[in-house]
């Protein structure tokens, strides 16, 4: 007789342990490979209708809501005193289980069958081994009318499970015959595809498939899309992307192992030693975290006289256990080992993706804007985040919460654990779906916050204009608009997160409560001491940090793979010119360039050089010339392998520059591009950037050799003048050249002197008389000459500028927009 009540009271807490361990494993494995993502790789079998699941659901769940009342009023009444615990805890199991799948449900529009169709499976034998098991256990000593009431709600539940069930295979049967029938459909179906810049998450039913981080949804405005939100939109995309490539979050997490060797520091004995230690010193917190509570509540017992304890060492004890514990001890030793270790791997992050950018060749940096990249190496410092979130947070937590559930059932009996396991449940639901919202708030509120600043900075640099079309108060308005719509998202924000705070406290003090009332209970049956009920308390609340935490893990390393994704991409991309195998350095003869027959195409469809052929013999000057857009720039950049031409070749002294090494190359030639923004410095260091390493009198060889040296010498600070910023390019330099060539549409399209084309009257011609290089400078407010990042120094005298003039006569139909290189 012992033996059966012992299997039924293991039967009890068995039905609902084993159903909630299938559900939650096979959950945890659907949202791990990405099936509970919806439909895109193919259709599948879904429940019957959503609201008639949650209607059947919401039966049986009420079904054991009614077992429970009946069975407590019963003990209480009956026998007048409290029931079983196997049967409450069973029966409030069941409706925590089941409740979080109605829950699961009603959140989602599709939800994936298997997790629930298998629980209900399980569940059905037990539903009946339970029912039979109680008529025959309680047939002698319950009322008729426990009896019957008790098979109603069993069989009711059966029923309601056998028609879930029954639904569902119905449905498969359905969909087979569907799938038969559509095998004899047309293949092209009338549904319309997706638009291109629809996210992936977009399509799934307008879900975010990916938990909580979806940029979609209704926080998007009118205004067009700010850097900010282009970056994670697109860092977003490209998550989605990989996720379904990959197929699990396991593969899509292996693409991050190449960060690893900054992260973990391979080679460094020292700080791998550290981070050995810092998980010792996680052991310890967590041991801790347990001895403390219970100090606690033998400091109450020593002190009550229960346990006879000697108060003054139980309070020391105490204390040494505080100390150690806290920001003094172990805290403190913690992060003394933990800091060199996490700022080795944000420097080697930081480093290494500096290094590995500017290794990259034209094509990516021609693609990139530097806030871009900016953001990518600031983004790629969450990597250790998400090391640091798992490793040193969540691992102790989830230690400490195992612990928690533990210690509280042999504490308490298993109403302690059961109720640490249930809000502990319940709160995690609840935060995490709260957080989604307050999340989705965030962004519209820093979305209006951003707004509001675009317009009122907006406004005042367009002051002039909105004055003179006298819209000042329309500006006005606009302004008040994006104000209020600000605050009054802030109001929404605020409400929702405090609401929020204040659910998440309820479900804690409630689990307190319960936790409470249960210890009482015992205490009074003499089954806990009130030393214990202190100790409770104390553990209880803190619990609710590591409740906290999990709450928000996933939407924390979501967002941190997010924030990464970037840099990921960055460091993935290779250099498309590099080095070929076994290239030599180049051989300097005496500097002869040829541009031999080279067509070259930024994006392989319009030809921005298109069959230009050209000899520069040694020692020569040579200006290129022409329209903006012609191709000047893309030559130079075609010379120093930014790029490598399409069809052709450049030699350099007879070597292909493509067979060369690229360093050796670049060490040979010296660019001054229009914008130099590393140039504003002294004459003497401008002279140096090409040899880092050059003494100051090889500097003034090299002066010498290009003629400039006494030139130089004349200026007041001499090699120390500042050159400033864009003050380079000389009209004079390009007059006096060797050769000038005019390129046109990527053509050269005239060549020879200033004197030679300035007689044959040809674009060179038209270029002067366009005076289009003698265009007067703008100049700021302060009454300082501005230059444009394209403009020519006027260097010539004004006499010698109109004897220039008067050679070409003026043409028309010009855009009068032409420009130098040299
Ligand atoms: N990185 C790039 N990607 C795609 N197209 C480019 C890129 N750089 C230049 N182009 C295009 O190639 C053409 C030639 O540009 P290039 O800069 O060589 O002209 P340019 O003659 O030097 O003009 P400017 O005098 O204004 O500097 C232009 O149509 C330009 O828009």
């Amino acid at each position: 007789m012992a033996s059966s009540e012992a299997t039924i009271v293991a039967l009890h807490y068995l039905y609902p342990t084993t159903v909630f361990a299938y559900f939650a494993v096979t959950s945890l494995a659907a949202v791990f490979t990405l099936q509970d993502l919806g439909t895109s790789k193919g259709t599948r079998v879904q429940l019957p209708g959503r609201w008639t699941t949650i209607g059947l659901l919401a039966a049986f769940v009420s079904a054991h809501i009614a077992q429970l009342i009946t069975t407590v009023v019963r003990s209480v009444a009956g026998a007048g005193r409290p029931p079983r615990d196997d049967l409450v805890v069973g029966q409030l199991s069941c409706v925590l289980v089941f409740g979080l799948q109605l829950s699961r449900i009603y959140d989602s529009q599709q939800p994936l069958w298997y997790p629930y169709v298998g629980s209900w499976a399980m569940a059905l034998p037990f539903e009946v081994v339970d029912g039979v098991s109680t008529w025959l256990s309680s047939s002698r000593t319950a009322s008729i009318e426990f009896l019957l009431v008790n098979t109603i709600l069993v069989s009711l539940r059966c029923v309601l499970l056998a028609v879930l069930l029954g639904l569902f295979c119905f449905r498969c049967i359905r969909r087979t015959s569907l799938i038969l029938d559509e095998e004899e459909q047309p293949l092209l179906s009338n549904t319309k595809p997706p638009r291109n810049n629809e996210s992936v998450s977009q399509r799934q039913n307008g879900h975010s498939i990916y938990g909580s981080t979806s940029t979609s949804g209704d926080d998007s405005d009118d205004r067009p899309e700010m850097p900010r939100d282009r970056r994670r939109r697109e860092a977003h995309e490209a998550m989605e992307r990989r996720l379904e490539a990959g197929g699990n979050w396991l593969s899509y997490a292996k693409d991050f192992m190449i960060f690893f060797p900054y992260v973990w520091p391979v080679g460094m004995p020292e700080l791998q030693a550290r981070a050995a230690a810092v998980v010792g010193c996680l052991l310890a917190s967590n041991m801790f975290n347990l001895l403390i509570p219970r100090q606690t509540g033998l400091i109450m017992d020593s002190l009550s006289g229960i346990s006879g304890a000697n108060p003054w060492l139980a309070v020391a004890t105490y204390i040494v256990l505080r100390l150690a514990s806290s920001e003094s001890g172990i805290e403190l030793l913690r992060q003394w080992l933990w800091i060199p270790v996490q700022n080795y791997s944000n420097e080697a992050i930081t480093r290494a993706a500096y290094s590995h950018i500017m290794y990259l060749s034209a094509d990516f940096h021609d693609s990139k804007s530097t806030s871009d990249l900016v953001m990518a190496i600031h983004g790629g410092t969450s990597i250790s985040k998400i090391v640091e979130n798992v490793l040193l947070h969540a691992a102790p937590m989830l230690i400490d919460l195992g612990v928690a559930v533990v210690y509280l059932s042999v504490t308490f009996g298993s109403y302690g654990g059961f109720t640490t396991v249930a809000t502990g449940t319940v709160f995690f639901f609840l935060a995490s779906r709260l957080i989604a919202h307050t999340g989705r708030d965030s962004r519209r509120r820093l979305n209006a916050h951003f707004n509001e600043y675009a317009v009122r900075n907006r406004g005042f640099l367009g002051w002039s204009t909105a004055s003179a079309f006298n819209q000042l108060g329309y500006e006005d308005n606009r302004h008040a608009n994006a104000v209020t719509t600000r605050w009054s998202r802030e109001t929404q924000y605020a409400l929702r997160w405090n609401c929020s705070v204040a659910l998440q406290s309820a479900v804690l003090t409630f689990g307190l409560a319960a936790s409470a009332f249960f210890a009482v209970r015992r205490i009074r049956l003499g089954q806990a001491t009130p030393g214990q009920f202190a100790m409770l308390l104390m553990y209880w609340a803190q619990l609710c940090a590591p409740l906290n935490f999990f709450a928000r893990l996933g939407k924390s390393i979501s967002d941190d793979f997010i924030d990464a994704e970037q840099l990921l991409d960055i460091m993935q991309r290779q250099p498309l010119v590099k080095n070929k195998k076994g290239a030599r350095p180049l051989k300097f003869v005496a500097g002869e360039i040829e541009f031999a027959d080279i067509c070259f195409s930024y994006d392989g469809r319009k030809e921005v050089i298109n069959h230009i052929s050209l000899c520069v013999p040694p020692g020569t000057t040579v200006a290129f010339v022409g329209s903006t857009g012609a191709g000047k720039s893309t030559l130079l950049r075609l010379l120093n392998r930014f790029y490598d031409v399409t069809t052709g070749s450049i030699r350099f002294d007879g070597q292909d520059i493509r067979d060369v090494d690229l360093y050796s190359l670049r060490d040979r030639v010296g660019v001054v591009p229009q914008n130099p923004i590393l140039f504003d410095d002294t004459i003497m260091n401008n002279v140096r950037y090409g040899k880092i390493t050059a003494s100051d009198e090889e500097v003034y060889d090299a002066c010498r050799a290009a003629s400039i040296h006494d030139k130089i010498k004349e200026f007041a600070d001499g090699y120390d003048t500042r050159v400033g910023e864009y003050g380079v390019h000389r009209l004079s330099t390009i007059m006096s050249a060797d050769m000038i060539v005019v390129v046109e549409k990527g053509k050269i399209i005239e060549k020879g002197s200033h004197e030679q084309l300035i007689l044959e009257k040809g674009r060179y011609a038209d270029l002067w008389s366009k005076q289009a290089f003698l265009k007067p400078h703008k100049y700021t407010e302060d009454g300082d000459k501005k230059l444009d990042s394209s403009d020519i120094v006027n260097d010539i005298s004004v006499d010698e500028t109109k004897a220039q003039l008067s050679k070409v006569k003026p043409q028309s139909g010009d855009d009068g927009t032409g420009q130098l290189e040299n």
